[in-house]
C-alpha cells in the first residue's frame, strides 16, 4: 500500500481556507430509465425520505416502484432536460459559482462547491475536494429554505458519513433553514412583482410547496409551519389579502395522506369556481427542476386550463437572479461570522471600492 498522503498544511495568506458546501436534492445523470433507476434507488432507500419499516418498504421499492417508475420519470425529465444537463444541477452549479463571486467581490475569499444529496456530484466527494485544497472551515448550506427531516437532516446525515471516515476534520457549521430570512423573502417578492409588471397580474397567486406525508407534521417536523410562514411573509411583502393567495402542496408520492391542500386539485377547483387567471410560484424550490418545470408548468397548467381556466402563468424559481445570490451571500456571511477569514488582498479591496463607486454613479 502506498503511504498515506501528507495532511494538507495551512499557511496564512494562502488560498481560501473557508469553504461552502452548497447542496440541493439531486438528480439523475441522464434522462434515461437506467439513470433514473440508479437515482430513484438511492433517493427512495433513504429512511429520512421514506419512513416506512424496511421489511415493508423494500419489496414495494424493488418489486414495483423501481420496475415501473424509471421509464415514466425518464420521459418527464426528457421534457425539461437542458443541453448542459438536468435543470436542477445546472442551476445549482451556476448559483455556487455566482455565490463565490459575490462573496469574493465583498472581500470574502471562500471556495463554494456545489453538491447533490443523491447522484452526482456527491457530498462526500465535494467535501473531500475541499479538504484536499486545505480548507479547514466548512459551512454546509443546503438550498432548502424550509427545514424538513427528508431534506435538510438527510443532507447532514450524508455529511456525517464523510466525517465518520475522515481523520482530521474541518470545523463545520450548518444552515438548517432560512424560510423567514428577509433577503430571501424580498427576492421572492421582487420576482413576483417583476412578473406582474411584465405579464400582468392575476387575481389569485398560488404558492405551491413540495409535499410531505402529513404524519411528519404530527411527529414534529417544522416543514409545514415554515412553508406557511414563508407564504405569509411573501403575501405581506406583496400586500396580498388572504383571499388573494393560496398555499398548496405538490408532488404527492405513495398511498399515505400528504399535506393538504394539494396543488393540482386546488387549481382545478379554482377554475371551476370561475377564477380564470392564476399566477403560480414555488417559493420552496430555490431552483427550477422537474417538480416545477414539468409538474407545475406543464401538468398543473394543463389541468387548470382543462377545468375551464383561461390564463396560467408560472413564475420561475429564484435560480441565479442577482437578488437571490445576494440573499444567499448575506445568509452565508452571517453564518461565517466569527470565523476569521484571510484579510482581503489589496486587489480585492480595490475591486470592491471600484464596484461601490460604480454603483454610486448608477444610483
Ligand atoms: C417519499 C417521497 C418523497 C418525499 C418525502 C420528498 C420530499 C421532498 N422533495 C423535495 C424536493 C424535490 N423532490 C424532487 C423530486 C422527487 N421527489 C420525490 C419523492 C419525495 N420527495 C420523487 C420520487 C422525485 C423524483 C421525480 C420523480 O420520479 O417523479 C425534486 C426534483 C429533482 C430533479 O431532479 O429535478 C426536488 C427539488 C423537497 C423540498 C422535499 C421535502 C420537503
Ligand atoms: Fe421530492
Ligand atoms: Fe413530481
Amino acid at each position: 500500500m502506498p503511504p498515506p498522503a501528507p495532511a494538507p498544511s495551512f499557511q496564512h495568506g494562502q488560498a481560501p481556507r473557508v469553504g461552502i458546501l452548497f447542496t440541493n436534492l439531486g438528480t439523475p445523470d441522464a434522462a434515461t430509465p437506467a439513470a433514473l433507476r440508479r437515482y430513484l434507488a438511492e433517493f427512495l432507500s433513504d429512511s429520512r425520505v421514506v419512513e416506512i419499516p424496511r421489511l415493508v418498504w423494500w419489496p414495494i421499492l424493488h418489486g414495483i416502484i423501481l420496475r415501473t417508475r424509471p421509464a415514466k420519470s425518464a420521459r418527464k425529465y426528457a421534457s425539461v432536460w437542458l443541453p448542459e444537463g438536468s435543470p436542477l444541477l445546472v442551476w445549482t452549479q451556476r448559483q455556487a459559482r455566482e455565490l463565490q463571486a459575490e462573496l469574493a467581490a465583498d472581500g470574502l475569499p471562500v471556495i463554494v462547491v456545489p453538491a447533490m444529496r443523491y447522484g452526482n456530484p456527491g457530498i462526500p466527494a465535494a467535501l473531500q475536494a475541499l479538504h484536499d485544497r486545505g480548507v479547514d472551515r466548512i459551512l454546509v448550506l443546503p438550498a432548502y429554505p424550509q427545514y424538513s427531516g427528508a431534506t435538510t437532516a438527510s443532507t447532514i446525515d450524508k455529511v456525517a458519513e464523510w466525517t465518520r471516515r475522515t481523520r482530521r476534520l474541518p470545523a463545520l457549521r450548518f444552515v438548517t433553514q432560512y424560510h423567514d430570512d428577509a433577503g430571501y423573502i424580498q427576492a421572492l417578492a421582487a420576482s413576483v412583482c417583476a412578473h406582474w409588471q411584465q405579464a400582468g397580474r392575476a387575481p389569485m397567486l398560488v404558492m405551491s410547496f413540495h409535499g410531505m406525508p402529513e404524519r411528519t407534521l404530527h411527529l414534529g417536523d417544522p416543514y409545514h409551519c415554515q412553508c406557511h410562514k414563508t407564504a405569509r411573509l411573501l403575501a405581506e411583502a406583496l400586500g396580498l389579502s388572504t383571499e388573494q393567495y393560496r398555499v398548496t402542496f405538490q408532488s404527492r408520492f405513495g398511498k399515505a395522506k400528504w399535506l393538504e391542500p394539494a396543488t393540482e386539485p386546488t387549481l382545478v377547483a379554482l377554475a371551476q369556481q370561475g377564477v380564470a387567471q392564476v399566477d403560480v410560484v414555488c417559493p420552496g424550490f430555490s431552483a427550477d427542476c422537474l417538480e416545477t418545470l414539468e409538474e407545475i408548468s406543464q401538468e398543473a397548467r394543463e389541468a387548470f386550463l382543462h377545468a375551464g381556466g383561461q390564463v396560467f402563468h408560472y413564475i420561475p424559481c429564484l435560480n441565479d437572479s442577482p437578488a437571490h445570490v445576494a440573499a444567499l451571500a448575506a445568509l452565508a456571511r452571517r453564518h461565517l461570522a466569527g470565523w476569521e477569514l484571510d484579510p482581503p488582498s489589496p486587489a480585492t479591496l480595490a475591486a470592491t471600492k471600484a464596484r461601490a463607486l460604480a454603483a454610486g454613479a448608477r444610483a
